[in-house]
């Protein structure tokens, strides 16, 4: 269990102060790269970029398809991050690493999370290729105590016992639901239930029809904790999955899942992920004006 590590709210502001002082950007939004989905941040203007290796503080990636760097930049007049690469359990970090950089943006201004991943479908009706805007998650880890939430509270950031219903923000769904129908790509998506596990080894058939059975539309090995992190500290969170492949729920079913299918998947679908994320954040409204067009 992760229970005896803590991150003070001082080594969060550290890293906060750190990153103000090298770059003039002041995002409001957050975004997070999922597997193959990196070139989200290709899109980001008079960017400033720092390696996690070089950021105090900073956990390292070790995915492939995960590059490892913090993006700052403009997109449609709003000051945006992008983590190009996320942290996962599975790569041995504890669960308050794999969020660090979640209270971090909080510290440094931001408001909205946008929150991507690619994931495996167990819903008929989602096809690789599909995009599933995040509707609510099942938090396999989280649901038997791994949860980077245990441990001592800080208030600072957030209650206790923070609530959960409603953290995928209903606004932000129907307006990407109604882009993509102005985009012409409503048919590639849907809202669904995305289920967490601890990875790192994709599913046996039977895990994959006890999920199927639980109602889960997509799932991952990731993102969930993330979401309670940043829900928690105030964030307001959107999600999407990009489905890379079908989860192989079938003794018949020759077919196997492997990760440079998952990021070619990414690859493929790179443009119109893109897209919808930057009508999204052109589109959000914003509650604080404060942090917007202030690069000098
Ligand atoms: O970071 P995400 O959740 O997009 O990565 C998914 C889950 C595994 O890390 C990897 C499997 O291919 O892709
Ligand atoms: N299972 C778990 N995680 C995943 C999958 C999957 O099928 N595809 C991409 N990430």
């Amino acid at each position: 269990m992760h229970s005896k590590e803590q991150i003070s709210h001082d080594e969060y502001q550290k890293t906060s102060d750190w990153l103000m002082s090298h770059t003039k950007h002041r995002p409001i939004v957050a975004i997070i790269c999922g597997s193959g989905l990196g070139m989200l941040a290709d899109t980001l203007k008079c960017q400033d970029s720092f390696d996690y290796s070089d950021i105090p503080g900073f956990p390292q990636s070790t995915v492939q398809g995960h590059a490892g760097r913090l993006v700052f930049g403009e997109l449609k007049g709003k000051s945006c991050v992008c983590m190009q690469g996320r942290f996962h359990m599975y790569e041995g970090h504890s669960l308050l690493k794999t969020t660090f950089p979640i209270r971090v943006f909080k510290l440094m201004g931001v408001e909205t999370l946008i929150v991507t991943n690619a994931a495996g479908s167990l819903a008929d009706g989602l096809r690789p290729g599909d995009i599933m805007i995040i509707k609510d998650h099942i938090n396999f880890p989280g649901l038997v105590g791994l949860n980077p939430l245990c441990g001592p509270n800080d208030e600072k950031f957030g209650p206790r016992f923070p609530a959960m219903s409603g953290c995928y923000d209903k606004g932000l769904r129907s307006l990407v639901m109604e882009l993509a129908k102005q985009m012409g790509v409503s048919s590639l998506v849907q809202e669904g239930v995305y289920a967490m596990v601890g990875g790192p080894n994709f599913e046996t058939i039977a895990e994959a029809k006890l999920l199927h059975r639980l109602g889960v539309d997509a799932v991952g090995m990731s993102t969930a904790p993330e979401v309670v992190v940043a829900t928690h500290c105030g964030l307001r969170v959107f999600g999407l999955s990009l489905i890379t492949n079908k989860v192989v729920k079938s003794y018949e079913d020759s077919e196997s899942v492997n990760h440079e299918g998952v990021l070619e998947v990414g690859r493929l679908r790179s443009q119109t992920v893109q897209q919808l994320v930057t009508e999204l954040i052109s589109r959000m409204e914003i509650n604080n004006n404060e942090n917007t067009n202030n690069v000098s």
